[in-house]
Protein backbone atom coordinates (compact mmCIF):
# COMPACT_ATOMS: atom_id res chain seq x y z
CA UNK A 1 0.00 0.00 0.00
CA UNK A 2 1.03 3.30 -1.13
CA UNK A 3 1.43 6.40 1.64
CA UNK A 4 3.35 8.58 -0.09
CA UNK A 5 3.05 9.84 -3.54
CA UNK A 6 6.93 10.24 -4.05
CA UNK A 7 6.56 6.25 -3.65
CA UNK A 8 4.42 5.04 -5.77
CA UNK A 9 4.37 4.31 -9.49
CA UNK A 10 2.74 6.12 -11.86
CA UNK A 11 2.14 4.52 -15.37
CA UNK A 12 -0.03 7.02 -17.74
CA UNK A 13 -1.84 5.82 -20.70
CA UNK A 14 -1.93 8.10 -23.72
CA UNK A 15 0.46 10.79 -24.06
CA UNK A 16 -1.29 14.01 -25.29
CA UNK A 17 -1.71 17.30 -24.34
CA UNK A 18 -3.67 16.10 -21.21
CA UNK A 19 -0.95 13.81 -20.42
CA UNK A 20 1.57 16.49 -20.68
CA UNK A 21 0.07 18.99 -18.12
CA UNK A 22 0.23 16.14 -15.56
CA UNK A 23 3.54 15.56 -16.05
CA UNK A 24 4.34 18.38 -16.27
CA UNK A 25 2.88 19.53 -13.13
CA UNK A 26 4.00 16.92 -11.51
CA UNK A 27 7.71 16.53 -12.02
CA UNK A 28 7.79 20.92 -11.80
CA UNK A 29 6.11 20.55 -8.62
CA UNK A 30 8.68 17.73 -7.65
CA UNK A 31 5.04 15.52 -6.75
CA UNK A 32 6.48 12.50 -8.73
CA UNK A 33 9.99 11.63 -9.77
CA UNK A 34 10.53 11.39 -13.20
CA UNK A 35 11.83 7.74 -13.23
CA UNK A 36 8.82 6.67 -11.20
CA UNK A 37 6.82 8.21 -13.98
CA UNK A 38 5.78 5.87 -17.09
CA UNK A 39 4.14 6.98 -20.16
CA UNK A 40 2.93 5.02 -23.09
CA UNK A 41 0.82 5.82 -26.01
CA UNK A 42 -0.69 4.08 -28.89
CA UNK A 43 2.18 4.49 -31.52
CA UNK A 44 3.81 7.16 -31.58
CA UNK A 45 7.79 6.65 -30.44
CA UNK A 46 8.56 10.30 -31.04
CA UNK A 47 5.91 12.17 -29.34
CA UNK A 48 7.28 9.70 -26.14
CA UNK A 49 10.61 10.34 -26.70
CA UNK A 50 9.75 13.94 -27.24
CA UNK A 51 8.73 14.04 -23.09
CA UNK A 52 11.18 12.10 -22.27
CA UNK A 53 13.88 14.43 -23.31
CA UNK A 54 11.56 17.30 -21.25
CA UNK A 55 10.66 15.90 -18.12
CA UNK A 56 13.05 12.13 -17.87
CA UNK A 57 10.25 10.43 -17.46
CA UNK A 58 10.34 6.79 -18.46
CA UNK A 59 8.85 5.51 -21.54
CA UNK A 60 8.56 2.32 -23.34
CA UNK A 61 11.79 1.17 -25.17
CA UNK A 62 10.15 -1.16 -26.83
CA UNK A 63 6.05 -2.08 -27.28
CA UNK A 64 6.65 -5.34 -24.62
CA UNK A 65 7.96 -3.05 -22.39
CA UNK A 66 4.15 -1.99 -21.57
CA UNK A 67 2.56 -4.55 -19.59
CA UNK A 68 5.84 -4.89 -17.25
CA UNK A 69 4.81 -0.88 -16.83
CA UNK A 70 1.36 -1.50 -16.25
CA UNK A 71 1.29 -4.41 -14.40
CA UNK A 72 3.58 -2.75 -11.85
CA UNK A 73 2.39 0.40 -11.43
CA UNK A 74 0.56 1.52 -7.98
CA UNK A 75 -1.55 4.16 -10.08
CA UNK A 76 -2.93 4.39 -13.38
CA UNK A 77 -3.97 7.26 -15.27
CA UNK A 78 -6.16 6.83 -18.05
CA UNK A 79 -5.63 10.07 -20.57
CA UNK A 80 -6.36 8.31 -23.73
CA UNK A 81 -9.13 10.00 -25.72
CA UNK A 82 -12.85 9.00 -25.09
CA UNK A 83 -13.44 6.67 -28.19
CA UNK A 84 -10.16 5.05 -27.83
CA UNK A 85 -10.89 3.67 -24.01
CA UNK A 86 -12.49 0.25 -24.81
CA UNK A 87 -10.15 -0.90 -26.80
CA UNK A 88 -7.21 0.36 -24.77
CA UNK A 89 -8.77 -1.61 -21.37
CA UNK A 90 -9.67 -4.37 -23.67
CA UNK A 91 -5.54 -4.42 -23.65
CA UNK A 92 -4.96 -3.39 -20.02
CA UNK A 93 -7.40 -5.53 -18.30
CA UNK A 94 -5.33 -8.81 -17.92
CA UNK A 95 -2.55 -6.97 -16.39
CA UNK A 96 -4.35 -4.92 -13.65
CA UNK A 97 -4.36 -6.29 -9.84
CA UNK A 98 -7.22 -4.95 -6.65
CA UNK A 99 -4.66 -2.93 -5.20
CA UNK A 100 -3.91 -0.47 -8.29
CA UNK A 101 -5.74 2.54 -8.07
CA UNK A 102 -7.42 4.04 -11.62
CA UNK A 103 -7.84 7.67 -12.11
CA UNK A 104 -9.77 8.46 -14.97
CA UNK A 105 -9.50 12.17 -16.81
CA UNK A 106 -11.58 10.89 -20.05
CA UNK A 107 -14.34 13.50 -20.41
CA UNK A 108 -17.53 11.72 -20.37
CA UNK A 109 -16.75 8.28 -19.36
CA UNK A 110 -18.81 7.23 -16.37
CA UNK A 111 -16.68 5.23 -13.70
CA UNK A 112 -19.68 2.09 -14.10
CA UNK A 113 -18.56 2.27 -17.93
CA UNK A 114 -15.24 1.60 -16.87
CA UNK A 115 -16.16 -0.84 -14.67
CA UNK A 116 -18.37 -2.75 -16.97
CA UNK A 117 -14.71 -2.68 -19.64
CA UNK A 118 -12.67 -3.73 -16.83
CA UNK A 119 -15.10 -6.64 -16.19
CA UNK A 120 -14.74 -5.95 -12.53
CA UNK A 121 -14.75 -3.32 -9.72
CA UNK A 122 -11.65 -1.30 -8.85
CA UNK A 123 -10.78 1.90 -7.10
CA UNK A 124 -11.51 4.27 -9.82
CA UNK A 125 -10.98 8.22 -9.71
CA UNK A 126 -12.86 9.74 -12.39
CA UNK A 127 -11.57 13.33 -12.85
CA UNK A 128 -12.11 16.16 -14.75
CA UNK A 129 -8.89 18.64 -15.16
CA UNK A 130 -8.11 21.00 -17.11
CA UNK A 131 -4.71 22.26 -19.48
CA UNK A 132 -4.09 25.04 -17.20
CA UNK A 133 -2.62 22.44 -14.97
CA UNK A 134 0.45 22.83 -17.41
CA UNK A 135 1.48 25.73 -14.91
CA UNK A 136 0.03 24.77 -11.49
CA UNK A 137 -3.21 26.37 -12.33
CA UNK A 138 -5.34 23.67 -13.13
CA UNK A 139 -8.98 23.31 -11.83
CA UNK A 140 -10.05 19.88 -11.56
CA UNK A 141 -13.61 18.35 -10.70
CA UNK A 142 -13.16 14.72 -8.78
CA UNK A 143 -15.14 11.61 -7.70
CA UNK A 144 -14.98 8.32 -6.58
CA UNK A 145 -15.70 4.83 -6.61
CA UNK A 146 -17.22 2.89 -4.18
CA UNK A 147 -13.80 0.67 -3.70
CA UNK A 148 -11.51 3.76 -3.34
CA UNK A 149 -10.44 4.22 0.11
CA UNK A 150 -9.84 7.08 2.08
CA UNK A 151 -5.99 6.68 1.87
CA UNK A 152 -6.68 6.47 -2.03
CA UNK A 153 -8.63 9.53 -2.04
CA UNK A 154 -5.98 11.39 -0.29
CA UNK A 155 -3.55 10.31 -2.91
CA UNK A 156 -5.75 10.69 -5.97
CA UNK A 157 -6.84 14.50 -4.58
CA UNK A 158 -2.86 15.17 -3.70
CA UNK A 159 -1.97 14.58 -7.05
CA UNK A 160 -4.77 17.26 -8.42
CA UNK A 161 -3.67 19.13 -5.93
CA UNK A 162 0.23 19.53 -6.80
CA UNK A 163 -1.60 21.04 -9.89
CA UNK A 164 -4.08 23.43 -8.95
CA UNK A 165 -7.17 23.82 -7.24
CA UNK A 166 -9.49 20.62 -6.67
CA UNK A 167 -13.49 19.88 -6.06
CA UNK A 168 -15.14 16.73 -5.28
CA UNK A 169 -18.45 16.84 -6.84
CA UNK A 170 -20.73 14.03 -7.12
CA UNK A 171 -20.02 12.27 -10.36
CA UNK A 172 -23.27 12.90 -12.38
CA UNK A 173 -21.54 16.37 -11.39
CA UNK A 174 -18.53 15.94 -14.02
CA UNK A 175 -21.06 16.74 -17.02
CA UNK A 176 -21.01 20.09 -16.18
CA UNK A 177 -17.58 20.22 -14.64
CA UNK A 178 -16.24 19.55 -17.88
CA UNK A 179 -17.92 21.98 -20.23
CA UNK A 180 -17.27 25.00 -16.96
CA UNK A 181 -13.88 24.21 -16.33
CA UNK A 182 -12.47 21.15 -18.37
CA UNK A 183 -13.51 23.11 -21.74
CA UNK A 184 -12.92 26.46 -20.10
CA UNK A 185 -9.31 27.51 -21.10
CA UNK A 186 -10.66 27.45 -24.92
CA UNK A 187 -13.62 30.17 -24.32
CA UNK A 188 -10.99 32.10 -22.49
CA UNK A 189 -8.38 32.21 -25.29
CA UNK A 190 -11.32 32.58 -27.81
CA UNK A 191 -11.92 35.39 -25.91
CA UNK A 192 -8.67 36.46 -25.62
CA UNK A 193 -8.89 36.21 -29.73
CA UNK A 194 -11.78 38.52 -30.16
CA UNK A 195 -9.91 41.43 -28.03
CA UNK A 196 -6.38 41.17 -29.90
CA UNK A 197 -8.64 41.49 -32.95
CA UNK A 198 -10.33 43.98 -31.78
CA UNK A 199 -7.32 45.89 -31.13
CA UNK A 200 -5.34 45.20 -34.00
CA UNK A 201 -8.81 46.86 -35.91
CA UNK A 202 -8.21 49.91 -33.61
CA UNK A 203 -4.49 50.05 -34.84
CA UNK A 204 -2.69 48.60 -32.31
CA UNK A 205 0.49 45.72 -32.96
CA UNK A 206 0.19 42.63 -32.30
CA UNK A 207 2.58 42.79 -29.64
CA UNK A 208 0.45 45.50 -28.00
CA UNK A 209 -2.85 43.82 -28.17
CA UNK A 210 -1.25 40.89 -26.95
CA UNK A 211 0.36 42.56 -23.69
CA UNK A 212 -2.70 44.50 -22.86
CA UNK A 213 -5.23 42.12 -23.40
CA UNK A 214 -2.96 39.39 -20.98
CA UNK A 215 -2.76 41.65 -18.43
CA UNK A 216 -6.26 42.87 -18.41
CA UNK A 217 -7.47 38.99 -17.96
CA UNK A 218 -4.50 37.80 -15.72
CA UNK A 219 -5.40 41.60 -13.39
CA UNK A 220 -9.47 40.99 -13.76
CA UNK A 221 -9.10 36.96 -12.68
CA UNK A 222 -6.56 38.23 -9.33
CA UNK A 223 -9.30 40.70 -8.75
CA UNK A 224 -11.70 38.41 -7.84
CA UNK A 225 -9.42 36.17 -6.20
CA UNK A 226 -7.86 38.84 -4.33
CA UNK A 227 -10.46 41.31 -3.33
CA UNK A 228 -12.90 38.84 -2.76
CA UNK A 229 -15.86 40.90 -4.54
CA UNK A 230 -17.61 38.92 -6.81
CA UNK A 231 -17.70 39.51 -10.56
CA UNK A 232 -20.54 41.22 -10.90
CA UNK A 233 -19.42 44.34 -8.43
CA UNK A 234 -16.18 45.03 -9.60
CA UNK A 235 -18.28 44.66 -13.19
CA UNK A 236 -19.83 47.72 -11.61
CA UNK A 237 -16.78 49.58 -10.46
CA UNK A 238 -15.92 49.73 -14.24
CA UNK A 239 -18.80 50.75 -15.64
CA UNK A 240 -19.29 54.51 -15.15
CA UNK A 241 -22.37 55.72 -16.26
CA UNK A 242 -22.96 56.79 -19.37
CA UNK A 243 -19.18 55.90 -20.19
CA UNK A 244 -17.00 53.39 -22.53
CA UNK A 245 -18.01 50.04 -20.22
CA UNK A 246 -21.41 50.94 -20.22
CA UNK A 247 -21.88 51.54 -23.77
CA UNK A 248 -19.55 48.27 -24.70
CA UNK A 249 -21.93 46.30 -22.55
CA UNK A 250 -24.99 47.05 -24.16
CA UNK A 251 -23.57 45.73 -27.33
CA UNK A 252 -22.63 42.92 -25.65
CA UNK A 253 -26.18 42.37 -24.27
CA UNK A 254 -27.45 42.76 -28.10
CA UNK A 255 -25.75 39.79 -29.15
CA UNK A 256 -26.41 37.85 -26.01
CA UNK A 257 -23.28 37.60 -24.58
CA UNK A 258 -24.17 36.18 -20.99
CA UNK A 259 -27.06 33.73 -23.14
CA UNK A 260 -24.37 32.89 -25.86
CA UNK A 261 -21.78 31.66 -22.61
CA UNK A 262 -24.63 29.69 -20.69
CA UNK A 263 -25.91 28.00 -23.98
CA UNK A 264 -22.06 26.68 -25.19
CA UNK A 265 -21.49 25.21 -21.96
CA UNK A 266 -24.58 23.27 -21.60
CA UNK A 267 -24.11 22.33 -24.84
CA UNK A 268 -20.35 21.37 -24.28
CA UNK A 269 -22.10 19.45 -20.59
CA UNK A 270 -24.51 17.54 -22.87
CA UNK A 271 -21.62 16.65 -25.71
CA UNK A 272 -20.04 15.14 -22.28
CA UNK A 273 -23.24 12.64 -21.51
CA UNK A 274 -23.37 11.89 -25.13
CA UNK A 275 -19.37 10.82 -25.16
CA UNK A 276 -20.14 8.76 -22.28
CA UNK A 277 -23.54 7.38 -23.74
CA UNK A 278 -21.39 6.62 -27.51
CA UNK A 279 -19.10 4.08 -25.40
CA UNK A 280 -22.09 2.14 -23.81
CA UNK A 281 -23.41 1.79 -27.39
CA UNK A 282 -20.48 0.83 -28.94
CA UNK A 283 -20.00 -1.70 -26.10
CA UNK A 284 -23.80 -3.24 -26.63
CA UNK A 285 -22.83 -3.50 -30.41
CA UNK A 286 -20.03 -5.90 -29.36
N1 LIG B 1 -7.19 18.49 -23.67
C1 LIG B 1 -7.89 18.93 -22.63
O1 LIG B 1 -8.03 20.14 -22.39
C2 LIG B 1 -8.53 17.96 -21.70
C3 LIG B 1 -8.65 16.62 -22.02
N2 LIG B 1 -9.24 15.75 -21.17
C4 LIG B 1 -9.37 14.34 -21.54
O2 LIG B 1 -8.06 13.82 -21.60
C5 LIG B 1 -8.02 12.77 -22.57
C6 LIG B 1 -6.86 13.00 -23.49
O3 LIG B 1 -7.06 14.23 -24.17
P1 LIG B 1 -5.90 14.91 -25.00
O4 LIG B 1 -4.62 14.78 -24.25
O5 LIG B 1 -6.38 16.25 -25.39
O6 LIG B 1 -5.88 13.90 -26.27
P2 LIG B 1 -4.73 13.60 -27.32
O7 LIG B 1 -5.40 13.15 -28.56
O8 LIG B 1 -3.80 14.77 -27.37
O9 LIG B 1 -3.96 12.35 -26.66
C7 LIG B 1 -4.51 11.06 -26.57
C8 LIG B 1 -3.38 10.06 -26.36
O10 LIG B 1 -3.93 8.75 -26.13
C9 LIG B 1 -3.13 7.81 -26.82
N3 LIG B 1 -3.86 6.56 -27.04
C10 LIG B 1 -4.93 6.32 -27.81
N4 LIG B 1 -5.28 5.02 -27.77
C11 LIG B 1 -4.42 4.41 -26.94
C12 LIG B 1 -4.23 3.08 -26.50
N5 LIG B 1 -5.04 2.10 -26.91
N6 LIG B 1 -3.22 2.82 -25.66
C13 LIG B 1 -2.39 3.79 -25.25
N7 LIG B 1 -2.50 5.07 -25.64
C14 LIG B 1 -3.50 5.39 -26.47
C15 LIG B 1 -2.73 8.52 -28.10
O11 LIG B 1 -1.61 7.87 -28.69
C16 LIG B 1 -2.42 9.91 -27.55
O12 LIG B 1 -1.11 9.93 -27.05
C17 LIG B 1 -9.35 12.77 -23.29
O13 LIG B 1 -10.13 11.70 -22.84
C18 LIG B 1 -9.99 14.09 -22.90
O14 LIG B 1 -11.38 13.95 -22.80
C19 LIG B 1 -9.66 16.13 -19.92
C20 LIG B 1 -9.54 17.42 -19.54
C21 LIG B 1 -9.04 18.47 -20.40
O1 LIG C 1 -12.80 18.87 -25.78
C1 LIG C 1 -12.78 17.84 -25.09
O2 LIG C 1 -13.54 16.88 -25.34
C2 LIG C 1 -11.87 17.75 -23.89
C3 LIG C 1 -12.61 17.57 -22.60
C4 LIG C 1 -12.43 18.85 -21.84
C5 LIG C 1 -11.48 19.61 -22.64
N1 LIG C 1 -11.16 19.00 -23.73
Amino acid sequence: MITNLRDARIAIIGAGSMSEALIRGLIRHNIALPHMVFVMNQSNQDRLQELHRRYRVAIPAVEADKAGMIREAHILVLAMKPKDIANSLANIKPLLNPKQLIISVVAGVKIQTIEALLERSLPIVRSMPNTSATIGLGATGISFSSQVSEQQKEIASDIFESIGVVTTVDEAELDIVTGLSGSGPAYVYYLMEALVKAGMNGGLSQEAATALTMQTLIGAANMVKETGESPDVLRHKVTSPGGTTNAAIEVLNQYQFSEGIQHAIARATERSKEMGEEIVKSMNLK
